[in-house]
């Protein structure tokens, strides 16, 4: 029997689980969103770029062939820019419209189930023109760009090397004689590869090459370069340009690869915030701090935190819904078959998904308020803050995103054998989250970025120097005890932050015993790294936890006591299922016995059942309209096999009652005349 709720038909499995929920959903919805007035604002921007139904395809993307659906995502793109452009600018109370805005960026995912072709002019190249130009550049540019008069691309990584920015093989050679840089692309490797847009949709694009005045290389920096012309779209005289095929998500962001032969561009097109070259070729150092070129990076590794906390919100609203209608098995014969999440496993699968995306939303918070306070420091000629927060958003960009693609494929296996479907949303969410865990830097390298930080952190607090705020905890590391185990949930915060420390003293001793030993300082460090991963691993792990938790105590300070309850039982999930996760760890570097780790085990059961009646209230709090779910499981009402069966209707396969393979193939094959 069906039941309508909001004038919708609703399923009565989900209907009877939000008759259950015992808290405030609109509540809970505020802290995801901010507080009550971005909740408004959001719902606002939604109702503009959603109820006019422009983000709907008639036949879904799934179908359509490469061309067509790069050609659609373009159509849908330039709608929404337009949007954005007018409407939507206002209501989100931006002068103009662009990278600013997280709810503009999440909405836009209704139009898109990949992703659109402008993607990286908003998230790469307006930025990078915001960061890198001096003041006469920006006011050149940045108008062109924001009213996208022109569309950019940010084309850093070549063939031969993505993480390596040192290692990239593109030249820049200034000439004084004409005032003009020359690009050059020497080898294969050195062709540009992978920038999005850059295949067919972008006429401009940020390049990053090896700079060379007087003889001299001074090292990477950014040039703005025309590559199409502006009426005609063509490839200018000097470009090799094009898309570079087939992945296994992304495929309507016509990624591409770009050569240059000996390619002219004016000397004002080196961004120049942070470096100059003057008319005769003198090579002057603005910046303070060496790294300043690699700011766009930065600023995207603290985007792509709130943008994977989003997926994850996304992928476990799909599965938590599916698993509230989805009945299977008989544990018990006298009575129907139970509700999918009611087994504990599930639960276990399940409510860590969510609890995740809480915390990954509110560290993104956090982080982007630590961001803006260190460019602020900057602009004041500050660049003290720059290493630590360097090491902090290396760390939060590689475990935000491991954790995500990893907890998205545990929805999809909650979700069984539908979860398979492109329809259930949930690969497309993988395929998007997985490639966030390599670009803007691999999970590896970036962790080791931390570990560098780490292990100097470490060396300071062993001299008894001051420590900044994110690693004072090291100031403990030397107490000659195991710290203390507690099952509270600071106690737990302290014991993820004792083996932190105990992780990097083990990296600092092997390291120097293994130099005594005769190895070089390069090679006894490379030989510590799958442990100094680790160590980078737990303090991140430490840095989230400890943050989840103070924000949570701060933003329900106010909260009515259901949400306070259900808010807290979420953020000691989270703490409970790492330490569960690690207690090889715990055991060496806190006093925690055999039957502490038992308890815990029976606890975090125990809260899994508390949680339980609360689940599809939980991910309604997320609030996602169906629009952005993209998805047959995931709907708010419910209606999942209709929709399957919906979906499987549209196949184009569907469309003929007998197949053409049947008289080409088939056939002759049966009757032995193939
Ligand atoms: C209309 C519709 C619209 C709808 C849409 C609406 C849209 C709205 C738009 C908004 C939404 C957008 C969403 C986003 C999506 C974007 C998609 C992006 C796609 C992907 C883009 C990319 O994928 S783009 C390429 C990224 N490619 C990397 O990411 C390379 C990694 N590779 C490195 O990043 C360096 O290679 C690596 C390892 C550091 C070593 O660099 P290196 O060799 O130079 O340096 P060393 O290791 O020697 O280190 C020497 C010392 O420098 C220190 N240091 C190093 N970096 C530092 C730094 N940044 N800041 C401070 N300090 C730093 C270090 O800590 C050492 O410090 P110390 O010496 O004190 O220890
Ligand atoms: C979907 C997608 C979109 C992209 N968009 C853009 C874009 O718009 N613009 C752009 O410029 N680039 C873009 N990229 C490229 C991306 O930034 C790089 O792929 C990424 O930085 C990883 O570099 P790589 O491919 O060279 O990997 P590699 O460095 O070759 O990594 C391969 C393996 O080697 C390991 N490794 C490498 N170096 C070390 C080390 N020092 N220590 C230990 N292990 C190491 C890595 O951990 C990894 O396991 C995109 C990539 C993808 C997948």
């Amino acid at each position: 029997m069906t039941q309508t709720n909001n004038n919708m038909t609703v399923n009565p499995d989900l209907a009877m689980e939000r008759a259950k929920c015992n808290f405030n959903v609109l509540e809970v919805t505020h802290i995801f969103d901010g507080g009550e007035r971005n909740t408004l604002q959001r719902k606002k921007i939604e109702d503009v770029a959603l109820n006019s139904g422009a983000s709907k395809d008639a036949l879904g993307e799934e179908h359509m062939s490469p061309k067509e659906k790069y050609e659609n995502a373009v159509r849908k793109s330039c709608i929404y820019a337009t949007m954005m452009k007018n409407e939507l600018a206002e209501l989100s109370g931006l002068e103009s419209f662009g990278v600013s805005s997280p709810v503009i960026r999440r909405t836009a995912d209704a139009f898109f189930k990949e992703v659109s072709p402008f993607l990286l002019h908003l998230g790469m190249f307006v930025p990078t023109i915001m960061g890198q130009c001096t003041p006469e550049q920006q006011s050149y540019w940045l108008p062109r760009a924001l009213d996208m008069q022109i569309i950019g691309t940010y084309a850093q990584t070549e063939l031969g090397h993505g993480t390596f920015i040192r290692g990239l093989e593109t030249t820049a050679t200034y000439d004084p004689e004409t005032e003009e840089f020359v690009l050059h692309s020497p080898t294969l490797s050195s062709y540009k590869w992978w920038a999005g847009g850059l295949g067919k949709t972008v006429n401009y694009c940020i390049v990053v090459a090896q700079l060379y005045t007087k003889g001299e290389c001074h090292g990477t920096h950014p040039f703005i370069v025309q590559i199409r012309d502006e009426d005609t779209h063509v490839p200018l005289p000097g470009i090799k340009v094009g898309e570079i095929g087939p992945k296994m998500g992304f495929n309507t962001a016509d990624n591409g690869f770009l050569g240059f032969d000996h390619y002219r561009i004016p000397r004002e097109h080196m961004l120049m915030k942070n470096a100059q070259v003057l008319k005769d070729g003198t090579y002057v150092k603005v910046a303070r701090h060496g790294k300043l070129t690699y700011g766009t990076m930065v600023f995207v590794r603290v985007v792509l935190v709130n943008e994977v906390a989003f997926n994850l919100a996304k992928a476990s609203t799909i599965a938590v819904r599916y698993s509230a209608i989805r009945r299977q098995s008989k544990p018990k014969p006298d009575e129907v078959e139970p509700q999918i999440l009611d087994y504990v496993t599930q639960q276990h699968k399940l409510f860590i998904a969510i609890a995740t995306a809480h915390a990954l939303q509110l560290c993104s918070t956090w982080l982007w308020e630590s961001f803006s306070a260190v460019l602020a420091q900057m602009k004041g000629g500050n660049t003290d803050t720059l290493p630590e927060f360097h090491a902090l958003s290396s760390c939060l960009k590689a475990i935000s995103t491991s954790d995500s693609a990893h907890l998205i494929e545990q929805c999809r296996h909650a979700c069984g054998g539908h979860g398979y479907m492109i329809s259930s949303g949930i690969p497309n969410l993988y395929n998007f989250v997985s490639a966030t865990r390599t670009y803007e830097g691999d999970y590896t390298v970036l962790l080791l970025q931390t570990a560098r930080f780490l292990v100097k952190a470490y060396e300071q607090a062993e001299a008894k120097k001051p420590l900044t705020p994110t690693v004072s905890y090291l100031a403990h590391a030397f107490s000659g005890s195991r710290a203390t185990w507690d099952n509270s949930p600071d106690g737990i915060i302290r014991s993820f932050q004792a083996l932190a420390a105990g992780k990097t003293a083990v990296c600092v001793t092997n390291m120097r015993k293994r130099m005594r030993a005769g190895l070089s300082q390069v090679d006894a460090w490379e030989m510590s790294t799958i442990q100094l991963v680790a160590a980078a691993e737990a303090h991140c792990r430490a840095v989230i936890a400890d943050t989840y938790r103070k924000e949570i105590v701060r933003l329900t300070a106010n909260s009515s006591p259901n949400v306070k309850v259900v808010m807290d039982q979420l953020t000691t999930l989270y703490l409970y299922y790492w330490a569960l996760e690690r207690t090889g760890d715990l055991l060496m570097f806190t006093s925690v016995s055999q039957k502490d780790l038992v308890d815990l085990q029976i606890a975090y059961e125990e809260l899994l059942l508390k949680i339980r009646p609360n689940a599809v209230g939980l991910v309604d709090a997320f609030d996602l309209r169906d629009e952005l779910l993209h998805s047959t499981l995931g709907s708010y009402d419910g209606r999942v096999y209709e929709r399957l069966m919906e979906e499987a209707l549209k196949s184009p396969m569907n469309k003929e009652p007998v197949s053409d393979a049947y008289s080409k193939y088939l056939r002759p094959m049966m009757k032995g005349k193939l």
